[in-house]
This record gives structure tokens, sequence and C-alpha cells, in this order.
């Protein structure tokens, strides 16, 4: 908003301006108006001036006598100080209030006719600052001949004033009005020009809609802020309730100190990342940027805003980048819809074992789409969903579930990259860094033990896929990569099934930790190559973990599968110690299927 400053002398000729003004289009506040509304019959500036100067100075009908106050004061310099300083409060919330009404109706540029702008040092608040000059002999007479009054009266009322060459001087544009109208009115069309050239940038951001879109970006920003720390939060609390359950699981990251021991990359992430959420560590973490957030909070300048409710919020103005920062709200929403695909093993007998499984888990909130391999007992479930609520739904509904060993989460919605480039820094873990041998591990420190090839093509493609959301629906056997591809990723994505397929039958393994392709290794494969690597021992069959169904299976994760934009892929797990596990997973039928079905679910025993 460009607030123009119009002053001159009395009789100067700036209301001869300010209708110029007006015909144009521009709005005009008149503060001799508003100094007539504040003394209207009744208002507190008319008590105040009633009480000083006396009921003399009424009409019969109550109101001022305005010309017998004019007498007054214009001859008395102490009688006009005093009514100047007991009206000025009135006449500048006056003024405000016009202004802010102009201001509602989203006036870009409004005039101010103020008489004594540099008595009342209101010229700060306003720019530019235009004089309408008269010479002297043509001010007092104009004075003498509009108001009938005598050249002494005349004199008196101009030297009230600042000499109209002094605000000359203090004056960004001049209009000499000792011409004609006619000269006046060409001297206007070239100030025109000037007044109506575009909004600088902060006269745009005092403006109504600049205002708007400070308010909006700040809304934006503490959404996003809010939305950031009760993602920190709520990876705070899943730690938390996954520790009670399993008190064998490392105990979650203090947010003000990384732990000693945090000897995986994906730990110090998932330490920085919190920290950086709550804000008690330094920001110049690699995973997130939040130098946009900066902008927010960083900025204590508070200016003031000429004639505005709000100069705080020109401590906004530093966060004018919206462009920039509604990006970084967009890429953090982008992260927010990423996916992951989990494997499970579950207890799958006969068709209708099969249809409930699926329909169980298809009804999850969360879940995108569900695979069943019956034959291998192997459900993969896409979506954002963590593990351990997945299998404690399928223990619910019967179906005795756990994570499938060596295998490691897919993060299908791009999440690949990071861990892609994260893969290129991992070292192998050797023994003593913190992982019990007795252990099974997952699959991503198992990769770094047991892979061939530093990087398969498949990690290395699908680390450069966009995130598109998996589709709901069942295709059945696909790879968990080709049914996470999406409309882009169709062609790549059966090109990555593939290199996934000859991974597995060559063993080939790859782990290069967070490749959203690599998704599992053939758990026989996979043992041998443990057993050559000297890493993770990985039994050469499967040992499946004993547990009730009160209980969590052992393989219970600790990564944040919730909330996968918290960890970036930098998913942590601590696999517990296998047992040996009474529970039989037969690839053979154990019930006739076609008497077996969701509906009839007593026509098969273990269904
Ligand atoms: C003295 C009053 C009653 C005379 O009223 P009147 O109707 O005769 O004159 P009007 O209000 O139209 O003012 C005419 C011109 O006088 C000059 N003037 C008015 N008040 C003052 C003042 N206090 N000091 C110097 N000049 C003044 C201005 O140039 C103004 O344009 C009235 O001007 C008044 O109440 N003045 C005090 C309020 C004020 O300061 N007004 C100026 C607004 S910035
Ligand atoms: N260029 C001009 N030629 C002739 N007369 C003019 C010209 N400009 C203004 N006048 C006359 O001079 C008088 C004062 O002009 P105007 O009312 O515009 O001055 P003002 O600065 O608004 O006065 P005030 O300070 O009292 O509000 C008016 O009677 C007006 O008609």
């Amino acid at each position: 908003m460009r607030l123009v400053g119009l002053t001159g002398g009395i009789a100067s000729g700036k209301s001869t301006v300010s209708n110029l003004f007006i015909s144009e289009g521009f709005p005009v506040v008149d503060a001799d108006v508003v100094a007539r509304d504040v003394v209207k019959k009744g208002t507190g500036g008319w008590k105040k001036v009633v009480k000083e100067f006396g009921n003399d100075i009424l009409l019969e009908n109550g109101e001022i006598d305005r010309a017998r106050l004019g007498h007054i004061v214009f001859s008395d310099p102490a009688k006009r100080q005093l009514l100047n300083r007991l009206l000025a409060p009135y006449i500048c919330s006056g003024i405000f209030w016009e202004v802010f009404k102009l201001w509602i109706k989203g006036s870009k540029v409004i005039i101010l006719d103020i008489p004594l702008l540099f008595e009342s040092k209101m010229d700060q608040q306003t720019s530019p600052v235009i004089v309408v000059w008269v010479d002297p002999e043509t001010q007092i007479k104009r004075l003498m001949a509009r108001d009938g009054i005598p050249e002494e009266q005349a004199k008196n009322k101009i030297n009230a004033q600042m000499a109209l060459d002094q605000k000359k001087t203090k004056a960004n544009i001049v209009i000499d009005n000792s011409g004609t109208v006619e000269e006046t009115r060409l001297q206007f069309q070239k100030v025109l020009s000037q007044i109506s050239r575009p909004l600088t940038w902060k006269e745009y951001a005092l403006s109504r809609d600049g205002i708007f879109l400070l308010l909006t970006s700040a809304v934006v920003g503490q959404v996003h802020e809010t939305k950031r720390v009760l993602k920190a939060a709520r990876d705070t609390d899943e730690k938390d309730e996954m520790s009670k359950l399993n008190p064998n699981l490392r105990e979650p990251f203090s947010s003000s100190s990384p732990p000693e021991d945090a000897v995986r990359e994906e730990e110090l992430q998932a330490y920085h990342l919190l920290s950086t959420a709550v804000g008690t560590t330094n920001h110049g973490g690699q995973l997130y940027d939040r130098s946009q957030d900066h902008h927010l909070h960083s900025s204590n300048a508070h200016s003031r805003a000429p004639l505005l409710p709000f100069p705080s919020l020109l401590s906004l103005i530093p966060f004018f980048g919206t462009p920039l920062f509604l990006m970084a709200a967009a890429k953090d929403c982008s992260e927010t819809l990423k996916y992951q695909t989990l494997i499970l093993k579950v207890s799958i007998h006969c068709e209708g074992c099969k249809k409930k499984v699926k329909k169980v888990l298809q009804n999850m909130e969360g879940v995108y789409k569900t695979t069943v391999d019956p034959q291998q007992h192997k459900v993969m479930v896409t979506g954002n969903v963590a593990a351990e609520i997945l299998i404690k739904k399928l223990l619910k509904a019967g179906k005795h579930a756990e994570l499938w060993p060596e295998t490691k989460p897919l993060d299908i919605g791009g999440g690949g990259g990071s861990n892609n480039k994260k893969s290129k820094n991992k070292k192998p873990i050797e023994p003593s860094e913190n992982i019990d041998n007795s252990q099974v591990s997952n699959g991503k420190d198992d990769s770094t033990q047991v892979s061939d090839k530093p990087e398969s093509e498949a990690s290395k493609n699908g680390s450069k896929e966009p995130p598109p959301p998996p589709e709901k629906e069942d295709e059945g056997n696909k790879s968990a990569a080709t049914e996470g591809g999406g409309k882009k990723k169709g062609k790549k994505g059966q090109k990555e099934n593939s290199n996934r397929s000859n991974d597995n039958k060559s063993g080939n393994a790859s782990g290069g930790g967070g490749s959203a392709t690599e998704v599992e290794v053939a758990p026989q494969e996979a043992s041998k190559k443990a057993g050559a690597g000297g890493g993770v021992a990985i039994p050469p069959t499967f040992n499946f973990p004993v547990y009730t169904t009160s209980q969590l299976p052992s393989y219970l994760v600790s990564y944040n599968s919730m909330q996968p934009s918290m960890s970036h892929g930098g998913a942590y797990y601590t696999a517990l110690p296998m047992l040996q596990s009474s529970y039989i997973y037969s690839t053979a039928s154990p019930c006739s299927c076609y008497t077996c079905s969701d509906e009839n679910s007593s026509a098969c025993s273990i269904m």
C-alpha cells in the first residue's frame, strides 16, 4: 500500500489538487473532514474541547462554533497548542480508521490530505510527500477571498503553520499552484505517473493482498512446522511403544544427545532428523534443509508499519520468499507420500486362508496393495503401516505372521534415492560393531556382508524413480518393485523385476542399503552367502520364532515405518534372537481348498 502525503499552506490549493486525484479514481483521506467529525456534538473530542474552552464556543444546537473557536486559536498560539493537543489523538485515530477502511477494500494507493503533515510528523509515514505551493501574495489573496476575512486574520492563519517555503524543502514533489488551475492540472499529470508507478516490494507487503500473502505464508509455515514436530513426536512414541513391547529393542534416542554407540549411519541420521525436528541441534544435517524455515524464525526486526494495526507483521517480510517456502513445504508433503513394501511370512494353507489374509490386510487403513504367495507363505504389503501393526492385525484374525527373514522394507515412494546414496558410503559392519551374531540380521546388514556386487542395476534404477503411489489393487505374485512402480515405472519396473529375479537366482542379493528394488534374498542363498562371508550367521533353513498370540514376533522391527519420511529410508532394525519355532509353515495345503473359504472358515481348522 502506498500512502501519499499531500500538504501545503492554508489556502495553497490542497483541496484543488486532491479533487484532481479523486477525479482520477484515487481515494483521498481529508484530515480537515476527520477533524470536523471528531468534534461533533457528544463525541469524545467535543467533550474535551468544551471542557477546556467552555460553553461559550458552542452554538445553540450544542455544536462547536468553528468560526469562534478558529478566531480564538489562530490569534493565541497557546490556545492553538491546547486545541491541537486535545484533538490530535482523535484526529490520528480517525485518519487511521479511514485508511484502514480503504485498506480493507484493497486500495493500493491512498492520498492523505493533511494540512499539518510536517507539524504532526505524519510525513514519516507517507511517501512520497507532495507539497502544494503558492506564492505568499496569492495565498493571502485567495484566503481572504475564500474565508471573507481581513488581511490580519488571514496572516494569523498563515502564520499558525510552518512556513510554506520550509514545507517546500521537505517535499518529494512540489506542485506550484500560483498559476491557473489548468497549469496546476498539467503539473498534476506528471505527478500522476509517479504516483501510479508499480508498488515497491515493501508497499506491496503492506497492502491487503500482500499482508494476506504473508499471513498465508506464515500459516502454511506454522502448519508445516507443527506437522514436522508432530511427526517427530509420533516417531518417538512409536519407538517407546515398541521398546515397551519388546525390551530387547534398543532404547529410543534422546533428542538432546546422539547415542554414543550408534555405529550405523541410519541410526545417526534418525537421530539428526529427530533432533532437528525439535530444534535441539545444529541445522546442518544433510537430511533436511531447514534453511527455508529460518526465515520464519530468524527475523526479530519489527519495523513500524505506517498507520497499520499490524506493525509486527513486517517481521514476516523476510519470509516473503513464499515460492521457495512453498516448494519446501511441497517437498515435505511429497515425502509423506512414501510407501514401503513389507514382506511377511504368514501361515497360509489354502485358498481360503489366502483370501482371508488379503481381506484382513486390504481392509487396513494405510495398506495399498497386498500380494500373497501361498506357496511360500509370503505376503507383500505395500503401504505405510508398521510391520508390527500388520502382524498384530493378522494375529487377531487368527493368522500367524512375522516379518520375512532377511528382508528389509521397500521404500517405493522415492526414499530409494537417499538410501541409495547411503549405500555407497556404507561400510561393512564388523562383528564387533554392536551386532550379536546370534541375532538374525536384517537384509540391509546382511547385504553388506554377503553382496558380491556393491550395487545392483536394480538399485541404481530404483533410486532415480519418482515416487508414484502404488495403485490399490491386487496383482497376484508380481514383484513388489513392479507393483509399486505406478504408471511411470511400468517398463522399468518390469526390468527391475527381472533383474531382481536374476539376482535371487544367482544369489547376488545386493544390499547396498536402501535401494527401492532390492527386496529380498532367497533365504537359502543368503544363508550360504552369510556363512561364506563370516558375517551374520543365517541358518541354512528357516527357524521360525515361537511366540504366543499375546507376544509380538521376534522379528519386530524398530524402524519408523509409520512415518517413512521421518527416517528417510534410514530404517534400523534390531533383530532379536531367533528361537526354534514349533510353528509349522507347510507348502502342502492341509485342507481341501474348495471347502475352505472366507465365508466358511470352519471348513479349515487352521484358517
Ligand atoms: C480551528 C478550527 C475550529 C477552525 O475551523 P474552520 O472550519 O474554520 O477551518 P478548517 O477546519 O476548515 O481548517 C481550515 C484550515 O485551517 C488550517 N488549520 C486548521 N487547524 C489548524 C491548526 N490547529 N493549526 C494551524 N492551521 C490549522 C488548515 O490549513 C486547514 O486546512 C478547526 O480548524 C480545528 O478544529 N482545528 C484544530 C484541528 C486541526 O488541527 N485541524 C487540522 C488537521 S491536521
Ligand atoms: N490555481 C488556482 N487559481 C485560482 N484559484 C485557486 C487556484 N487554486 C485554488 N484556488 C482557490 O483558492 C482557495 C483555496 O484553495 P483550496 O481550498 O484548494 O486550498 P486548501 O489548501 O485546500 O485550503 P485549506 O488549507 O484551507 O484547506 C479556493 O477558494 C480555491 O478556489
